[in-house]
Order: structure tokens, then C-alpha cells, then sequence
């Protein structure tokens, strides 16, 4: 048995868009991807978050069911759209009262809340205003981060501020597959430099807060890049890429500036950037949560695309995303972390896969492959602890079956199958497995 350290906080992760439904009521305005889902041609089978997993409704009986699970933690993500309506301004106390309620269960079932600031849920009339595009988005996201503080932050120890930021800057305003559905190089890198202006402000406002003996951080998507070959070109390619899938905001955030590979390749699509900027996002923060779900193999492709790189399909076996599966490069990736980085303590904030879940005759969830793609990666975080990283939690993505973005609902990644007909929750093998996981604070060699 490979036991992990006393106190490592075991938990499930969820976000607001993707399980709550609900998303206009008691005063709640449209977000983002409220339009960008009702937009046809957007969401295969024109799935909408309307429903999903109607947590907005069920949260109790949800917050039981981790309790079942033995969670130790649970990770969340509150809709701007609910407190904030117009994104700035009139607070809607109804919506701050759903999460109000939600911590006090949470704590009352002795599970350690963190909260996501964003989840991608920008309020419909702030992307009206420009977005994240709009470099007035800082101040509008640092007053809402603030409002969160102020009423949850006395209860809540531990904040995340951004999740994913690249895949708000490059699905959304690059590749345009995600809300608010852009195409703008140009706005995407814009994006990205007032995604950090806007977490660095709120750090500093979470400071001043009686929130402020807690903990904050931000949760990067972050994913090794190998080279297909040894040839000078395929490297070349690779750092490219590393820079712009990891460093974009690695370096920015813990030293203080951009990768000069991506200034030099971006040209004047480049942001202006001042050093004042850069102090306001470097401020110190308390960790650093990692979402990791693989790697990308890379080789040189002379104008192709963003980078003139492509991605080279590999033999591995691979996720219902497509993705392959991959554990060695997340002990790779905590230890890399932790050398050029750290040393800071690490939260993975995100792991886990989609698999073609099916009910069996007995009504039940056979996910063996779930259960061995955790167990792999797993024994991964637990070899990097024993190389001094300093991992302090483990948040499987998801804790149900939810609206995968772009995709829908035809890809579940919960440990709990949810049957979205009747809304029933059916904890799968793997919900099983973790919990004997959670109970041992180890997995077997
Ligand atoms: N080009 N390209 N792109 C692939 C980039 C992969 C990054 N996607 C993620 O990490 C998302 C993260 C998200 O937080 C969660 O809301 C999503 O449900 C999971 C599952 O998809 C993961």
C-alpha cells in the first residue's frame, strides 16, 4: 500500500455551468455560455447547461453523497452570473444565498470547501461590455472576487481565482470552439495578459480581506510537451509549444515575465505589456492547483497553424476525449513544477477521464478503466511526493457525470453515473474505489 501524507485532502472537483442548471433563476442573468450553448451549431446535439445535473436544486442531497464518498474536500465554482447580475454593481442575494447554504453543508458534513472564482461563466452583460477583452474586465473581477471574499471568506479557506485561463484565451477567443465563440488572435493574447491583470488584483484584494488568512491560488490546464524527434526542428517546435500551452503563464505569474519564444513569434500581435503589470501578477500566491489530463507529442509543421507545430498521434491507449492516457507525465510535470517553480504547495485541482459508461442489466457502472487510469495516476502524484513535491490534494474531475462544454453530455467523467432522464446519481465502481481510496489515504502498488 502507497500511503500518502497524513492530512492530504482527497476530493472531487464540479463547476457551476456544468452541473447546476437553473441558470436564470431567483435573479440570475445570463453567462456566456448560457448564450453560447443556446447559439445552434455551437454544443453538439445543441445540449444546453439548462438542466444538467439540476445541482442547483439537489444540492443537499449531492452534499450528502459526498459524504457517502468520504470526500475530504470538495471544489466548486460560483456563477458570476448569480451574485453579480449585471457583472458589477447590484448584488443578487438570492444567488449569494446558494452558496452560502452550500459551504455551511459542506462544513457541516466535515468537507473542506475551495472555491472557484471563474469557471468560464462571464456574466452575459459584461461580455457585452467587451469581456475579456476589455481591460476594464480587472476592475469588474476584482469587485466581484471581493464581494465573494467578504461573504463566504470567513468560512471558506481556500480560494482558486482563474481556472484554466488558457483555455478561456485560446478555446474562447483563438480557436472560438468555446464562449464567447471568438476568432481574434489579436483578443486572445489580450485575454490572457487581463486574465492575470485580474488575478493578481484580486490577490491583493484577498490580502486586504478578512478572508485573507486563508489560502489563494489558480488552477492552470497544464500538459507536458515532447518532442517527436531529436531533429532541431521538432525541438524548436516543442518550445514553442511548452511556451504557449505551459509558460504563458507559468513564467508570468512566478517570474515575472513572458516567454521572449512567444513575444518574438507573436510580433505585434503581442500586448503592450508594462513592468507595472507584471508586479501586479507576480504577487506571491499560496498555491498552484494543476488540472492534467495528459501530453502533447510534437513535431515542426513549417505554417501550420498558430505555432507551425502539429500534434503527432502516439501508440497509447486513450480516453473517450481522445486523450492518451498518460500518468507518467504528471509525476513529470509535479516535479518540473516544483523545480523551476516552487517550491510551493501543489493542488491537483483536476485529473480524471471520460470512458463510454454504460448501465449494466443490474442497473450499475462497471468502470474498470476509471478505476485504472486513477490508480496509475495516483501512484504518479505519490512518487513525485517522494521526491520532495509538495502536494497537498487531489481533486478527481468529476464528481458527476456533467455538460462537457462543447460536447455536451455525451462525455462523462464522473465517478457517479448520473441518469439525466430521471436525475438519479449512481455511484460507479470508481465512486466505490475512491472511497476506500480516501479511507486508506493510500492505493495499493
Ligand atoms: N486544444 N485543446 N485542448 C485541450 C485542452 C484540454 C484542457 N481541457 C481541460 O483541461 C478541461 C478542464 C475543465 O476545467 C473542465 O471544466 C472540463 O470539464 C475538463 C474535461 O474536459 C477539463
Amino acid at each position: 500500500m502507497r500511503r500518502f501524507p497524513e492530512g492530504f485532502l482527497w476530493g472531487c472537483a464540479t463547476a457551476s455551468y456544468q452541473i447546476e442548471g437553473s441558470p436564470l433563476a431567483d435573479g440570475a442573468s445570463p453567462s456566456i455560455w448560457h448564450r453560447f450553448s443556446h447559439t445552434p451549431g455551437n454544443v453538439q446535439g445543441g445540449d444546453t447547461g439548462d438542466v444538467a445535473c439540476d445541482h442547483y436544486r439537489r444540492w443537499r442531497d449531492d452534499v450528502a453523497l459526498m459524504r457517502e464518498l468520504g470526500l475530504k474536500a470538495y471544489r466548486f465554482s460560483i456563477a458570476w452570473p448569480r451574485v453579480l447580475p449585471d457583472g458589477t454593481g447590484r448584488v443578487n442575494e438570492a444567488g449569494v444565498a446558494f452558496y452560502d447554504r452550500l459551504v455551511d453543508a459542506l462544513l457541516e458534513a466535515g468537507i473542506v470547501p475551495f472555491a472557484t472564482l471563474y469557471h468560464w461563466d462571464l456574466p452575459g452583460a459584461l461580455q457585452d461590455r467587451g469581456g475579456w477583452a476589455n481591460r476594464d474586465v480587472v476592475g469588474w473581477f476584482t469587485e466581484y472576487a471581493g464581494l465573494m471574499f467578504e461573504r463566504l471568506g470567513d468560512r471558506v479557506q481556500h480560494w482558486i481565482t482563474l481556472n484554466e485561463p488558457w483555455c478561456v484565451a485560446h478555446l474562447g477567443h483563438v480557436a472560438g470552439v468555446h464562449a464567447p465563440g471568438m476568432r481574434d488572435l489579436w483578443a486572445g493574447l489580450r485575454v490572457a495578459h487581463h486574465l492575470l491583470l485580474a488575478h493578481g488584483e484580486a490577490v491583493a484584494a484577498f490580502r486586504a480581506s478578512r478572508a485573507g488568512r486563508g489560502r489563494i491560488g489558480i488552477t492552470l490546464n497544464l500538459a507536458p510537451q515532447h518532442a517527436a524527434t531529436s531533429s532541431q526542428t521538432d525541438r524548436a517546435a516543442t518550445d514553442r509549444a511548452d511556451a504557449y500551452h505551459n509558460r504563458l503563464f507559468l513564467d508570468p505569474l512566478f517570474k515575472g515575465r513572458y516567454p521572449a519564444v512567444l513575444v518574438q513569434h507573436f510580433g505585434e500581435a503581442w500586448p503592450e505589456v508594462t513592468d507595472e503589470d507584471l508586479a501586479i501578477i507576480r504577487r506571491p500566491i499560496d498555491f498552484l492547483g494543476i488540472n492534467y489530463y495528459s501530453r502533447s507529442v510534437v513535431a515542426d509543421a513549417p505554417g501550420e497553424g498558430l505555432l507551425g507545430i502539429r500534434h503527432v498521434d502516439t501508440a497509447g491507449a486513450r480516453t473517450a476525449m481522445g486523450w492518451e492516457i498518460y500518468p507518467q507525465g504528471l509525476y513529470e510535470l509535479l516535479v518540473r513544477l516544483h523545480r523551476e517553480y516552487g517550491p510551493l504547495p501543489l493542488y491537483i485541482t483536476e485529473n480524471g477521464a471520460a470512458f463510454d459508461d454504460r448501465l449494466d442489466a443490474s442497473g450499475q457502472v462497471d468502470d474498470a478503466e476509471r478505476v485504472d487510469y486513477l490508480h496509475r495516476h495516483f501512484l504518479a502524484a505519490r512518487r513525485a511526493i517522494d521526491d520532495g513535491v509538495r502536494l497537498e490534494g487531489y481533486f478527481v474531475w468529476s464528481m458527476l457525470d456533467n455538460f462537457e462544454w462543447a460536447l455536451g453530455y455525451s462525455k462523462r467523467f464522473g465517478i457517479v453515473y448520473v441518469d439525466y432522464p430521471s436525475q438519479r446519481r449512481i455511484v460507479k465502481r470508481s465512486g466505490r474505489w475512491y472511497r476506500q481510496v480516501i479511507e486508506a489515504n493510500g492505493v495499493p502498488e
